[in-house]
């Protein structure tokens, strides 16, 4: 099985993507998550570019790596410098890092336009500045800058780019495709070249504007590159990097190669989700391997195939990058998507029970009026539990009023709510204010049955959407209310229709109270 060496650029290139703001920190908790993923290096980020990380340098080495090398990034020397007296080369041998990764270029045209200097003399900066480094650290990487677009322009140059950095001693010579317009037919021409030219082990580093950076970096590794750069979740300047939670499974799960040990792998989902954590990023849920949708199943006929074999609709088993199939509840359901959601709740149905084609009845008739359940997991484990005689009333309204006063143009608004519920024999009857009429109600609610289920102490609310359904209605539109709430264990989702928005909100309020009692007593 070939070894594949991955290359982290998060730190780096990912924290040139627009929004990305690591601290140093960050970048140290990152680091530590991608050693025990088993990365092989990580590319902390440009000593010279910043005090920041410069100081990511210095405090990374405290840090015990079982499995990665931290490398330093920067550029070759400036033109009209010396190497041994250029302040990035210095900076990048202050940090200490034994493995080095520098960029050149190998564009004719940004040679001449960007660095403003002769084709000659830009092959003597990438032979002096990699040879000079030799002297000083371990290895030395060379990222060869624009060399697909280069190459397509002035092919002789941007291979004898290549080939300076080989005489120098590069260890490992990276074509980039930095604009990442490539198509990968020019992937595999220009590769299948350089490959026939240059001895020393070969990377890929391409970046995600053609949507293309995964296929390159997997055309690239087929024809025979070593090493792959990539970030976490594909992040980087402009539209990205290529994806290295794409390119991993796919490299080790379809094509055979190792790039991490099969238990590491399963480690996937946990990863991307904790950089988009630090990144304060939302998960994407559509993600390749990773994405919540990833292994969701919607649709009636797919939910009818999985059950009876998953690779049916699943590319991959899920286990293996730490995902899990999962199956959603909508209007276009079949009574597979309810059997084998009932199972989840440890609810075993048969396909020919009344009771299924029941529940699945009731599900596209309240999506039709406009709930949706997708998001409402515990609306809808209620409404099964309903249909099948298995829930039990909490307690029963006897009555709320909400009261909104505003006395001052200036003064915020007031919120009141009063309640009055049954439990057993008691009656209860509170009032709560609140920052909103919703809030209020939530408020007096919680108060009212606190005394008899104190469980509901740790639920909290997290998420509070609404989105009108009827276009055109203004503010006379039937709306549909989705809450997110959570106790210390676990979160769910409940949903409330009305043309009231009140009254909407209240739905979704009561299924969410109901449904942490109900887990209660299960
Ligand atoms: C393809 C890539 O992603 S490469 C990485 C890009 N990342 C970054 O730029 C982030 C970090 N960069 C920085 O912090 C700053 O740009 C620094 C510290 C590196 C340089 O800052 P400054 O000295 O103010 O220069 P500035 O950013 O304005 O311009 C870049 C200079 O580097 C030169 N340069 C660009 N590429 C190279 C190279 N491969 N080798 C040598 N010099 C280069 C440019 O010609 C320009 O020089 P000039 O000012 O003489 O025209
Ligand atoms: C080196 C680099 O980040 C690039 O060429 O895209």
């Amino acid at each position: 099985m070939k070894q594949i060496e991955i290359y982290d650029t998060t730190l780096r290139d990912g924290s040139q993507a627009e929004d990305i703001a690591f601290s140093v920190e960050d970048k140290l908790r990152i680091t530590e998550k991608l050693d025990e993923f088993g990365i092989h290096y990580i590319e902390g980020g440009w000593p010279g570019s910043n005090p920041k990380d410069a100081e990511y340098f210095k405090k990374v080495r405290r840090l015990t790596l079982l499995n990665s090398v931290v490398v330093a990034f920067g550029s070759t020397h400036r033109p009209r410098h010396k190497v041994h007296d250029d302040a990035n080369i210095k900076t990048l041998i202050d940090s200490k890092a034994n493995i080095v990764t520098i960029f050149g270029k190998t564009w004719d045209f940004h040679v001449k336009e960007a660095l403003r200097i002769s084709l000659e003399e830009n092959l003597d900066i990438i032979y002096n500045s990699i040879s000079y480094l030799k002297k000083h650290v371990e290895k030395v990487f060379f990222d060869a800058e624009h060399f697909f677009d280069g190459y397509k322009d002035n092919p002789e140059f941007a291979i004898k780019c290549l080939l300076a950095a080989e005489d120098a001693g590069a260890d490992c010579i990276i074509p980039c495709d930095t604009n990442g317009g490539t198509l990968p037919h020019d992937i595999k021409r220009i590769m299948q070249d350089v490959i026939k030219r240059v001895k020393r082990p070969l990377g890929i580093h391409a970046h995600n504007d053609s949507e293309c950076a995964v296929v390159n970096s997997i055309v690239a590794v087929e024809l025979g590159a070593v090493q792959v750069q990539g970030t976490i979740n594909g992040l980087g300047e402009r539209c990205g990097n290529a994806n290295l939670c794409s390119i991993i499974p796919n490299l080790q799960i379809k094509l055979g190669y190792r790039c991490l040990s099969d238990e590491n792998l399963r480690k996937l989902r946990d990863v991307s989700r904790f950089v988009n954590e630090i990144s304060n990023i939302r998960h994407f849920k559509r993600q390749p391997f990773v994405g919540d949708s990833a292994f969701a199943h919607k649709g009636g006929i797919h939910v009818s195939a999985i059950r009876k074999r998953p690779e049916t609709y699943e590319h991959i088993k899920p286990e293996l990058v730490g995902n899990s199939t999962r199956v959603l509840i909508s209007d276009l359901a079949g009574k597979s998507n309810i059997i084998r959601k009932a199972e989840e709740f440890n609810i075993h149905l048969d396909a020919d029970s009344p009771q299924v084609q029941g529940v699945l009845d009731k599900l596209k008739d309240l999506e039709h009026q406009g709930f949706q359940f997708e998001g409402a997991e515990a609306s809808f484990e209620l409404i099964l539990k309903k249909e099948l005689g298995l829930h039990r009333r909490f307690f029963d309204l006897i009555g709320f009023r909400v009261i909104d006063e505003k006395r001052k143009e200036k003064e915020p608004p007031l919120s009141e709510a009063t309640i009055m519920v049954k439990v057993g024999k008691y009656i209860e009857h509170t009032a709560a204010t609140g920052n909103g009429p919703v809030n209020a109600l939530d408020n007096a609610l919680r108060k009212a049955l606190e005394k008899f289920y104190p469980e509901l102490k740790s639920v909290k609310l997290h998420d509070y959407k609404v989105r009108v359904l009827t276009a055109g209605k203004g503010t006379a539109a039937k709306v549909r209310v989705l809450i997110e709430s959570g106790d210390d264990r676990h979160k769910w989702g409940t949903v409330g229709v009305s043309e009231n928005i009140i009254e909407a909100s209240w739905q979704a309020l009561v299924d969410s109270i109901e449904y942490k009692l109900l887990k209660e007593k299960e």
